[in-house]
């Protein structure tokens, strides 16, 4: 375990009744984005969770800014800032009220920035939280954890709830956040438009597993869809980069998690085209070719 990392977890296991998460390990350098994509129920916010000391782990070990948790939580989480959708503010306290109050227990409050914000986001400091709509409060809660200007933020679904533009405003917010190389983001988030657009890394998870994690730019890289006649002779094509291949007659459409020019031409097939994969189809390949092996490992 490294203590320059923003975060790093190893082998991480935690078992529910009905649900497990099993040997999770994941790590961020100071200065990166992280998004953590899965399905409903694959076990994001609970590894969140874990990682914020909310839950103990049945077995593995977790460094938050390079502090063992859970036993220097205190200590780590001064300078985290964390938000999940089922956070809530003080109903009958004005957001003028909250902000004072984060001021008066986080010393790095930045008074400046948190008026930036509240115009950015189109808050008014005056108005209680029980009157803010579903996305304001998300955008009151995030004010919140932003203007304390802490080194990580941990962010559970950030952009559920939010309209498009909202949600735009807010991601630029978080790459500006990053200007000062020390700071990190982890957040959870079915949209990986969102992700796509501002992670540095990615990390997907299924069924209480990590099913790929790597460089955004390495996911984009590496995927391809190709399509190709396949010769007589050949009525199928097998490789361990092939995870997923659709006839129709003789044209076949491959999905390739490896490609390179080489590759491509390795395969001596006359092909027809090659598409880049958006990060939403690479996810939804991985999660299937993940649960296939699974099941193919089961019977
Ligand atoms: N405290 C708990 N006790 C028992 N089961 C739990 C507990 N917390 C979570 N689970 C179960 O763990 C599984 C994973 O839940 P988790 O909230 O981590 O998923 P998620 O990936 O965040 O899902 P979603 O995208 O739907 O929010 C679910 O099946 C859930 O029912």
């Amino acid at each position: 375990m490294s203590a320059n990392k923003a975060f790093e977890m190893r082998g991480v296991s935690k078992a529910f009744r009905f649900f497990s998460l099993n040997d999770v390990s994941l790590d961020l350098e100071p200065g990166q984005i992280m998004g953590l994509v899965g399905p409903n129920g694959a076990g994001k916010s609970t590894t969140i969770r874990l990682l914020m000391g909310l839950l103990s782990a049945d077995a593995g070990e977790i460094r938050l800014l390079g502090r063992d948790m859970p036993r220097e939580q205190a200590a780590a989480k001064a300078d985290v800032g964390f938000v999940s959708d089922d956070m809530r503010l003080f109903a009958h306290a004005t957001l003028a009220w909250h902000m004072d109050f984060v001021a008066g227990i986080y010393p790095g409050w930045d008074a400046a920035y948190a008026a930036a914000l509240l115009k950015r986001f189109g808050l008014r400091a005056e108005q209680p939280a029980k009157s803010l709509s579903t996305g304001e409060q998300a955008k009151a809660l995030l004010l919140l954890a932003l203007a304390r200007r802490p080194r990580l933020l941990v962010l559970d679904e950030p952009t559920s709830g939010l309209d498009p533009v909202a949600r735009h405003e807010l991601l630029s917010e978080f790459m500006d956040v990053l200007r000062d190389d020390r700071r990190s983001i982890l957040f959870s988030s079915h949209n990986t438009l969102d992700v796509e657009r501002i992670s540095d890394r990615i990390t997907f998870i299924d069924r209480g597993r990590v099913v790929a994690a790597s460089d955004k730019e390495d996911f984009l890289d590496r995927w391809r869809r190709v399509q190709l006649r396949l010769p007589a002779d050949k009525p199928a094509w097998s490789a361990h980069e092939i995870v997923a291949c659709q006839r129709d007659g003789s044209l076949a459409t491959l999905t390739v998690d490896g490609f390179s020019d080489d590759w491509l031409a390795g395969l001596g097939a006359p092909v027809e085209t090659v598409h880049r994969m958006s990060l939403e189809e690479i996810f939804v390949a991985t999660v299937m070719h993940s649960r296939d092996v699974q099941q193919a490992r089961t019977t």
